[in-house]
């Protein structure tokens, strides 16, 4: 018998995204999917791409979870830590939302609001380190999506003291995907179409988290709604210390990165090429003109930036090599 898992909040775009990938996963045994409003619906109902996953949505209660082995929590912001509270400690979680994400309980405050349920381990596995303390953890807080496709484009850099932490100038593109299923209003075709359009201008949940992660001290982060149904395109710059090669620093971080690929030179990330993965393509130069450096990083929202990672840090968890069940290659065009 497999790793008994469920996965809660599985009617959401992540979660859809988490039972196709356990679907396919060798280890790990889908025992149950639950939702919300959905509870009670078909999973195919909501999911057509799922169409052989003969299974009903069940309500998210802590009943349903306490006798797996591994759960997925794939809520809304908030939802997560009562939940994951009344779970035995034996039961490993990997949390995709927020609510376990950052230690420092001010930042929660200003950028979610609401009571700060306290910081589990950060669910990067290629922060120095991190694949070993992810390993030793039952529970896991996967990383928000630009911040995962931004912080594997600027830790390195950091750390090598390669550029300054201080002026960091981040401006990512994202599909519409990236606001979920139930921002109906947001993913309103005859509005997306055809469209570009910032929105959380110099105020984004993210900034807290890319900066406890990578160590920058000053960032300006601007997101962009794109018109495409996944993706995320993140262009980082930042001002070097010295004439450190950012490229060479990047492929040496990542040498032994199974899902981080820093392109050959001249070959620019795009986020199709992600698409269906859980990789995330990077590049990097030296602007001739302001001699910043520039880092381009793509991923896809759902892999890297959700259900992909998530699965990274539970295979890591329970012992696999992380690569199980996933995707090192996309599926475009
Ligand atoms: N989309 C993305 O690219 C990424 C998402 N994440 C995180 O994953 C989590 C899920 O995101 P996403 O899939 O996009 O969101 P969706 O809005 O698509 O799905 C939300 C899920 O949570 C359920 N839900 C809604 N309200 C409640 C509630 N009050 N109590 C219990 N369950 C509830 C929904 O059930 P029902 O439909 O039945 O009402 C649905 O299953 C979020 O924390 C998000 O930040 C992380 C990285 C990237
Ligand atoms: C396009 C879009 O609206 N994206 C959302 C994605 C972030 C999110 O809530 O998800 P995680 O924090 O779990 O990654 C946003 O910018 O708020």
């Amino acid at each position: 018998m497999g790793i008994r898992t469920v996965v809660a909040g599985a009617s959401g775009y992540a979660g859809g995204e988490l039972l196709r990938l356990l679907a396919g996963h060798p280890e790990f045994e889908l025992i149950a999917a639950t939702a919300h409003t959905q509870a009670g619906q078909p999973v195919t109902a909501v999911h057509p791409q799922l169409a052989g996953l003969d299974l009903v949505f069940a309500a998210t209660e802590p009943a349903t979870l306490a006798d797996a082995d591994l759960v997925f929590l794939a809520l809304p912001h908030g939802q997560s830590a009562a939940l994951a509270a009344a779970l035995p400690d034996s039961v490993k979680v990997v949390d995709l939302g927020a609510d376990h994400r950052l230690r420092d309980a001010g930042a929660w405050s200003r950028y979610y609001g609401g009571e700060h349920a306290g910081a589990w381990t950060y669910g990067l596995p290629e922060l120095p380190g991190q694949r070993a303390e992810i390993a030793a953890a039952s529970r896991v807080a996967s990383t928000g999506c630009y911040a995962v496709a931004t912080t594997l484009a600027l830790a390195p850099l950091i750390a090598a003291g390669a550029v300054r932490p201080d002026d960091v100038v981040v401006v990512a593109a994202s599909g519409t995907s990236g606001a979920g299923r139930a921002a109906k209003t947001h993913l309103l075709g005859s509005e997306v179409m055809g469209d570009l359009s910032p929105y959380k201008v110099g105020a984004h949940q993210h900034v807290p988290e890319i900066k406890q992660a990578t160590g920058a001290t000053g960032l300006s982060f601007t997101p962009v709604l794109a018109p495409m149904p996944r993706g995320i395109l993140a262009t980082v710059t930042a001002v070097p210390t010295g004439d450190a090669d950012p490229r060479a620093v990047l492929a040496a971080a990542y040498a032994d990165a199974p899902f981080v690929h820093v392109l050959p030179e001249g070959a620019w990330p795009h986020t199709a090429a992600t698409a269906g993965s859980n990789s995330c393509h990077l590049q990097a130069t030296v602007d001739v003109d302001s001699g910043r450096v520039i880092v381009v990083s793509a991923i896809d929202n759902l892999g890297k930036g959700a259900a992909g990672q998530a699965v990274q840090n539970a295979n890591l968890m329970v012992g696999l090599p992380e690569t199980t069940g996933l995707s090192v290659f996309g599926v475009a065009p």
